[in-house]
């Protein structure tokens, strides 16, 4: 087994986010999260896996400072953050390039800059050949990347994912985890990633938080120690399904 870890199990690295004892209330009533404790270091990659309603998108909103904690403390430590979610939401009538600018755009930066640093970010998910294309002319897998050449343009120091590959097929999901992966390898970027699959939590994060419902907790928190970059050998491996079935357990 290999447990050498090239980069970021990052216990060791500054803070980038520390929740303490937090908690949420919606406005009807419902207590969605409750004693949440969580450190995410700079340069970590972390998922988020539970059941439907256990919190994991109330979470991962409270973690970018799009929502606000009810109870607790939650401490932020940069603002540069991005979001991808599920759905794509691309601008149909713009092309493929005029979206990536799009977050230069709204905060002010020029066009040739723009167009410049929309170009660098289609690059990172090979997709410079289709810089003039519409929405409509590509598949989800491309509008996915599309999506998160849009959230790098602004060149945040955290990324907040929101099952982003859970419409995708299986093929294409895998080539989003090596490019993904790839992305994060090749900066400083902090990822806090949501999803249902345990497979794709094990495979792609430093640590699987594994939460469950009613009211969202956090269960346990596991470590997964393969190193990067990581192979296909890593999901056909003993480690990886017994990674796999420590998380399912603790999930059900
Ligand atoms: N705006 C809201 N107002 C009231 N309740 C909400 C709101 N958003 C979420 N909830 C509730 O809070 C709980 C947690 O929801 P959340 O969407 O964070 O869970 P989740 O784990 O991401 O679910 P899923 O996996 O189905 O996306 C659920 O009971 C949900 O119904």
């Amino acid at each position: 087994m290999t447990t050498t870890i090239d980069r970021k199990t990052a216990t060791e690295a500054a803070e980038a986010i520390r929740i303490q004892d937090a908690g949420k209330q919606y406005e009807n009533g419902t207590l969605a999260l409750s004693n949440i404790h969580l450190s995410v270091h700079e340069g970590e990659f972390v998922s988020l896996v539970g059941p439907s309603g256990c919190g994991k998108s109330t979470l991962l909103r409270i973690m970018a400072g799009l929502d606000q904690a009810t109870s607790g403390k939650v401490q932020i430590q940069s603002e540069q953050a991005s979001f991808v979610f599920q759905e794509a939401n691309l601008m149909p009538w713009r092309t493929v390039v005029a979206n990536v600018a799009l977050p230069l755009e709204i905060s002010g930066v020029s066009a040739a800059e723009r167009k410049q640093r929309a170009l660098a970010a289609l690059e990172k998910v090979g997709l410079t050949a289709h810089a003039d294309s519409y929405p409509r002319q590509l598949s989800g897998g491309m509008k996915m990347r599309v999506s998160i050449a849009r959230a790098l343009v602004s060149e945040p120091k955290l990324l907040f994912m929101d099952e982003p590959f859970g419409a995708l097929d299986e093929m294409t999901r895998h080539r989003l985890h090596e490019e993904l992966l790839n992305i994060w390898m090749n900066s400083n970027l902090t990822i806090v990633f949501v999803t249902h699959s345990v497979f794709e939590a094990v495979y792609l994060s430093g640590r699987v938080v594994a939460m469950e419902a009613h009211p969202g907790t956090i269960k346990q928190i596991i470590p997964i120690e393969e190193s990067y970059p990581r192979t296909n050998a890593f999901m056909t491996s003993p480690q990886f399904g017994e990674k796999v079935r420590e998380i399912t357990n603790t999930l059900t």
